[in-house]
């Protein structure tokens, strides 16, 4: 299915604004470009919610959405974040998503995490390190679903799973990753050596994008995947959720409750400032609850009561 992009000049000023309204309503990705530069296609891409701001003066804002997505309705998104928005300077046109996909792939390279944890786009060759034995790599395509390992709220649940493996906490556990994506944290707990993983994603297209990451990782065998309504009901010894604070909020006593005694949560996704209210929520069952930050982004860790 085509995709509808729409392509705005902004000020820096107004760029962190337009972004969190992009993403308010649906954006799957969004990119800017220094907007004098000569081959825009070149510029940084951006998932959803990493709010960095380059160093441009002015800059032209790119976002995708799906193709059904009414142009009036991001319109309207944007008016409400600033009154003095020029209409008149939004472009809107239907895209492939291959387009897409091939932009990010061709800036997307190898990443490790913590000790021997490692994102290789299944593209690309081994790095070096990639291959020794106690490597754990998991071979990713994220497609259009958030969680390639770039965002610092994925990087941070990484190096917790990484770190918990070294300490003996995955190997023969199993693994249920809330707010799956691209798969990327429950199949860096398979690699580190988890018996099962369980991701649950309430978008389709994550659900999608995780089974085939499994396949391409040669794991779907002690994989699945589900939509909320379809989950399996039980607990789990780890569990990982990266979804944003209000959700994690919202969903403690779902998310808290799949935690078995004595098990290990991490959540993710909360920018630093919110988790205060995140740890008093989760306090009702966690004990040793602990925030650790990147960038502007804060990891909870807790260890269930019990
Ligand atoms: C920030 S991404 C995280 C993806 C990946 N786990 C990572 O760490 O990179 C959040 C994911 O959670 C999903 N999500 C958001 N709210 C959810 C909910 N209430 N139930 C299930 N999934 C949800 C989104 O569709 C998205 O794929």
């Amino acid at each position: 299915m085509p995709f509808l992009e729409l392509t705005l000049p902004c000020t820096e000023a107004q760029q962190p604004r337009y972004e969190r309204a992009l993403e308010d309503v649906g954006a799957l990705a969004v990119t800017l470009a220094d907007a004098h530069a000569d081959a825009p296609d070149e510029q940084a891409i951006f998932e959803p919610g990493v709010g960095q701001t380059p160093l441009w003066g002015e800059m032209v804002l790119t976002a995708l959405f799906p193709g059904d997505t009414p142009s009036e309705l991001l319109l309207h998104a944007l008016a409400a974040h600033d009154e003095g928005l020029d209409w008149s300077r939004a472009r809107f046109r239907e895209v492939e998503d291959q387009d897409w996909e091939r932009a990010w792939m061709d800036q997307y390279a190898p990443l490790k995490f913590g000790a021997r944890t490692w994102i290789v786009p299944w593209n690309h060759a081994l790095p070096e390190g990639a291959d020794a034995d106690d490597a754990a790599v998991v071979r990713l395509d994220p497609g259009l679903a958030f969680g390639s390992g770039t965002h610092p709220t994925t990087a941070l649940c990484l190096q917790w799973l990484d770190a918990l493996a070294g300490e003996g906490q995955v190997a023969g556990r199993d693994v249920l990753d809330f707010g799956c994506g691209s798969g990327i944290l429950a199949l860096a707990a398979l690699k580190l050596g988890a018996v099962r993983a369980v991701g649950i994603d309430n978008d389709p297209q994550a659900v999608a994008a995780t089974l085939d990451n499994a396949q391409r990782n040669g794991v779907e065998d002690r994989m699945s995947v589900h939509l909320p309504g379809d989950a399996p009901t039980g607990t789990y010894p780890v569990v990982v959720a990266n979804i944003l604070a209000s959700a994690l909020i919202e969903l403690a006593d779902v998310i808290g409750e799949q935690v078995a005694p004595g098990g290990q949560l991490a959540l993710s996704g909360i920018l630093a400032g919110q988790e205060d209210d995140v740890i008093a929520v989760y306090a009702a069952r966690f004990d040793d609850l602990r925030a650790e930050r990147l960038e502007d982004w804060i990891r909870v860790t807790g260890v269930r009561r019990g």
